[in-house]
């Protein structure tokens, strides 16, 4: 199958995305409804209402007002910003042509425990064109993935990832290593591009002892199991990053579920969405956090940002790429309604402060290369492009100083502000599906 023309992708996908949506809409509406016959009143996450019937459930949800831990915004202003501003405009900023090709070492090599004969991945090489080949080798022929080879991946078909790309994307960045993250981002040889639209982060089938042993080294073996208490703000601002983004993840499995596997039937799955993310208001604090966390680096970059180039070689997409990303980091409701989204001055354990910022830093090197351990392809590839996207902001919030640009310039690549804006957006939108799914939970 050769490279899928950008009409075609462009109409495809957007479609898929607005039947999810479409299935909450009328899932919200059909709760409505039946709130309104029960007496009780419509909608709302932030103040769920109770009757002795919902009660158990919609109780867990009302926690969440007031200000965000370590954080300056309050819950119901976030939720409005994201609602009514920033996720329509990250919807559209994510489908550039910029935004949408992720450069990524998708084969596996688990530095951690041996092969256990899940990932076998340079076995069942699907042309991995190296970047010094572009764009001749969107002549090669990608070869689908065997998906009744067990060895090749875990999970179902769709945990494969489609490599079909555009080749009007390469342009000279800045080629910097993050020095938070475990994979070398100016090692070329090692990545191929991946197109995230023909790519979304949904149910892969990869499940069992394999995917939580990875959250158990994520947790465990990264000193962040007693994370949520720690009396250190450091070590708590990492454990609830990597809660908020595990929260993001079983968010998009959750709302984009393959719901019955004879008819091929994808939808929301409310009560999974609940089991996993709704039952546990902690969960959503994280996702909060973490939201917020990475909204203020996108807005400590605005400089950068908003300067950036951002040419693909389609003027027009290029232009509106750029004042998409005005939009955000420029926007004047955002910077009233929340001016800093998380305060990363207050992050100070004392005199060790710089041994806990440089001890932050080798926790999160592990848990980057962790996911080199995951056994599923796509997952994989979320897994990296999010943790690339939050190893970004870590290095934009505390390894350079953005108001001294002489000293300590920001200099971000190419592939770590591609991963920055899609971490953002999947976060905003796990907030929306949370905004959505959150009343329908009662009438499970
Ligand atoms: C990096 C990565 C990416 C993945 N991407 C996908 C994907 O795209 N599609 C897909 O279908 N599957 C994906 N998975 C698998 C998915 O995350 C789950 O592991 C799987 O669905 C099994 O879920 P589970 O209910 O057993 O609990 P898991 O989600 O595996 O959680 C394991 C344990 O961690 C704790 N926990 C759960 N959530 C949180 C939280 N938010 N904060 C703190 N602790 C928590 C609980 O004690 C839970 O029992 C991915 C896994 C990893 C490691």
């Amino acid at each position: 199958m050769g490279p899928e023309a950008p009409h075609r992708e462009s109409k495809k996908l957007p479609k898929r995305r607005a039947w999810i949506w479409n299935g909450l809409i009328v899932a919200a509406l059909v709760a409505i409804v039946a709130a309104f016959v029960a007496g009780i009143r419509g909608p709302s996450f932030l103040t769920p209402s109770i009757t002795p019937s919902n009660k158990s459930r919609s109780c867990q949800l009302q926690k969440l007002k007031g200000v965000i831990e370590d954080c300056c915004c309050d819950y119901e202003m976030v939720d409005t910003i994201n609602k009514e501003l920033l996720h329509p405009v990250l919807q559209e900023l994510v489908k550039k042509p910029f935004f949408r090709y992720f450069k990524v070492k998708l084969w596996c090599d688990c530095p951690f425990w041996p092969d256990d004969g899940m990932c076998h991945l340079r076995d069942c090489s699907v042309c991995e064109c190296p970047e010094s080949e572009f764009p001749e080798t969107f002549k090669c022929q990608p070869k689908r993935l065997s998906v009744e080879d067990p060895k090749c991946q875990e999970g179902k078909p769709e945990a494969a990832v489609d490599r079909t790309v555009d080749h009007k994307v390469l342009n000279g960045w800045a080629e910097v290593d993050n020095p938070w993250t475990y994979d070398d981002e100016t090692d070329n040889e090692q990545m191929t591009y991946v197109n995230l639209l023909l790519n979304p982060e949904k149910y892969t089938g990869y499940t069992g002892p394999s995917a939580r042993k990875i959250w158990k080294a994520i947790y465990e073996e990264n000193c962040l199991k007693d994370g949520q208490n720690d009396s250190c703000t450091e070590r708590r601002v990492l454990y609830k990053l990597i809660s908020g983004l595990h929260t993001s993840i079983s968010a998009h499995v959750a709302a984009d579920y393959l719901l019955d596997e004879p008819s091929n039937y994808w939808g929301p799955n409310i009560s999974l969405f609940y089991e996993r993310v709704l039952k546990f208001p902690e969960r959503v604090q994280n996702l909060f956090f973490t939201y917020l966390f990475v909204l203020r680096a996108v807005t400590k970059a605005a400089d950068f940002l908003s300067q950036a180039d951002y040419s693909t070689g389609n003027a027009i997409e290029d232009n509106e790429t750029c004042s998409l990303i005005v939009q955000i980091v420029m926007n004047k409701r955002l910077q009233k309604a929340c001016p800093v989204p998380f305060n990363e001055a207050q992050l100070s354990c004392g005199a060790d402060g710089v041994q806990l910022k440089n001890q932050m830093q080798q926790h999160f090197h592990n848990i980057s290369a962790l996911m080199d351990c995951v056994g599923c392809e796509k997952c994989r590839l979320w897994g990296k492009l999010q943790i690339l996207g939050l190893g970004t902001a870590l290095k934009i919030l505390f390894s350079v100083d953005v108001h001294d640009s002489h000293t300590h310039p920001l200099d971000l690549q190419h592939n770590e502000v591609i991963a920055l804006i899609n971490l953002l957006s999947r976060l905003s939108e796990s907030l929306q599906y949370v905004h959505m799914m959150a009343p329908l939970v009662d009438f499970l």
